[in-house]
């Protein structure tokens, strides 16, 4: 009786569920391979607990958005929750004080008109990052896109000089944390969520909970660390975000130790999703040579031979579309963070228990036929009316935004993301043309636009090349020139 009332899905094994029919990698294709079979709204069994995957525009909106009083706790799972994050990340924590306090603070320093103000440090750190380009290189064309999302990340938050490409990065450590929690907590590397008997055992052995003890006393020294030296103002008399925070505790209703792990959870989500769209942004640029030639012209005819500046944005609407069609085409995060129903709900006439995990399949959302056309295409101009101009968004819809996810878990760095890629993507369309490297013996060394690697929750394009030729003369001191405004 239980099963019926949910959503159909396939049919899965006793005790088991669809467990052996789902794959260790690469999770959404599969799920978006069965939304073809089950429709947008469906459900579907690991042993003894529901999923219901949510694969078009319409339920994302009807069931995350209108009902997300009821959608927006995170999964119960035992590992990440209480062995790894026990109630201080952010992305982890349910609905309730706490998550709010976390939310209010992230809000008030990064909705759209406050992370403006980072606005001028972005752009230095996008000048930097096209220097850097010019002049190193020997490093990977990754190396230079990770260090720029690292670095605009932690400079709105704990303020401070952009991160050298050569030299120390005080953003390794945490990055190295990150990644570690990201692996050790996804369910096939889970003992305890598949046997969760086994889990008043891990919480008396020491040893078997050293992982996890050893992470989360490394990950809170370094987020205190981090926190205690940071400054309050970055070099354009902008207030950081812990400065922010740290002013304005009781207003936000958060106690320091709840800052300090805030401020860390920014970075931890902001940086590899960044970057990961800026590598998603050179693949696309490398397939594209026409939606290079576009944007090139629209930058030549407004900025000439001088760096973009934010000031430009208005009159760059074609660069806007490209940075939005770049998060639509290959979402950094195509199954989003897991949601769960804080209570049953009824949806369809199907009823969706309490506890049942609500997995936002932007993969197959940003490419729903009933909104995008043709949406394997790479193709800015779905995002212009026919004079070229931004199309409109329809209040209340984020259709141009699918990337960042739903309701009250919607991600709370969308805006500052979106203005990093802007900058970044506009400086180098406007000091490069972008070609692949060619072998010893005349090959092209391409990277297929389905070439991906599975990073735990963010999927990225596999590390490539990228041969950038300068467009103008003197290009180093134009940058320079740029960095002075
Ligand atoms: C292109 C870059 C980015 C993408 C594609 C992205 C995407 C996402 C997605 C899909 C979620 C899950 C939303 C949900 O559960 O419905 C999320 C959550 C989050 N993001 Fe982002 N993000 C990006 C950049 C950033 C940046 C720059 C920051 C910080 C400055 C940030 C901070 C967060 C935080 C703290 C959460 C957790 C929110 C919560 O659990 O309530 N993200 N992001």
């Amino acid at each position: 009786r239980r099963t019926c009332r949910l959503p159909p899905g396939p049919t899965g094994l006793p005790l088991l569920g669809n467990l052996l029919q789902l794959p260790a990698q690469f999770l959404h294709f599969k799920l978006h391979t069965w939304s073809k079979q089950y429709g947008p709204f469906y459900t579907f069994w690991v042993g003894s607990q529901p999923y219901a995957v949510i694969s078009s525009v319409e339920v994302g909106a009807d069931v995350l958005d209108r009902m997300s009083a009821v959608t927006s706790h995170r999964p119960k799972m035992i590992k990440p929750r209480e062995f790894f994050f026990r109630g201080t990340i952010t992305f982890w924590i349910d609905r309730g004080l706490l998550l709010r306090g976390h939310r209010r603070s992230m809000h008030a320093s990064l909705n759209v008109q406050s992370t403006a103000r980072f606005n001028h440090m972005q752009t230095d750190d996008a000048a930097v990052l096209t220097l850097g380009l010019l002049q190193h290189p020997e490093k990977k064309f990754h190396e230079h896109i990770h260090r720029f999302a690292g670095s605009v990340v932690l400079r709105s938050i704990y303020g401070g000089e952009a991160i050298p490409i050569v030299g120390p990065d005080s953003s390794k450590r945490i990055e190295q944390l990150t990644d570690e929690a990201m692996h050790a907590t996804m369910p096939q590397h889970s003992v305890v969520d598949t046997f969760p008997v086994l889990k008043p055992l891990i919480e008396r052995v020491k040893w078997l909970r050293k992982e996890a003890d050893d992470w989360f006393e490394a990950m809170k020294g370094e987020a205190e660390q981090l926190y205690n030296a940071a400054l309050p103002v970055d070099a354009w008399d902008a207030p950081t975000i812990v400065h922010d925070v740290n002013t304005n505790m009781e207003k936000y209703g958060v106690s320091k130790r709840e800052a300090v792990f805030m401020a860390v959870s920014l970075f931890m989500a902001g940086q590899e999703t960044s970057h990961t769209s800026l590598r998603v942004f050179a693949l696309a640029m490398l397939h594209h040579p026409d939606v290079v030639r576009a944007a090139q012209a629209q930058l030549d005819t407004v900025c000439g031979e001088r760096a973009p500046t934010f000031r430009d944005r208005d009159r760059l609407p074609y660069v806007e579309a490209l940075v939005k069609e770049t998060l639509r085409w290959r979402p950094a995060v195509p199954l989003s963070l897991p949601h769960t129903a804080s209570e049953d709900f009824e949806y369809r006439g199907r009823v969706v228990r309490k506890g049942t995990v609500l997995l936002d399949n932007l993969w197959s959302q940003t490419r729903d036929p009933s909104v995008y056309s043709d949406p394997e295409s790479f193709d800015p101009t779905r995002f212009l009316d026919e004079s070229g101009r931004l199309r409109p968004v329809t209040p209340g819809s984020h259709l141009d935004q699918l990337g960042f996810g739903h309701g009250r878990r919607i991600c709370p760095g969308k805006d500052f993301a979106i203005n990093s890629l802007f900058i970044a993507c506009a400086h180098m369309l406007w000091a490069f043309d972008f070609q692949w490297p060619v072998d010893e013996h005349g090959k092209t060394l391409m990277c297929g636009v389905d070439d991906m690697m599975d990073n735990a929750l963010v999927i990225t394009p596999k590390p490539f090349e990228v041969v950038l030729k300068p467009r103008f003369e003197g290009l180093e001191e134009r940058l320079r020139e740029s960095m002075k405004r």
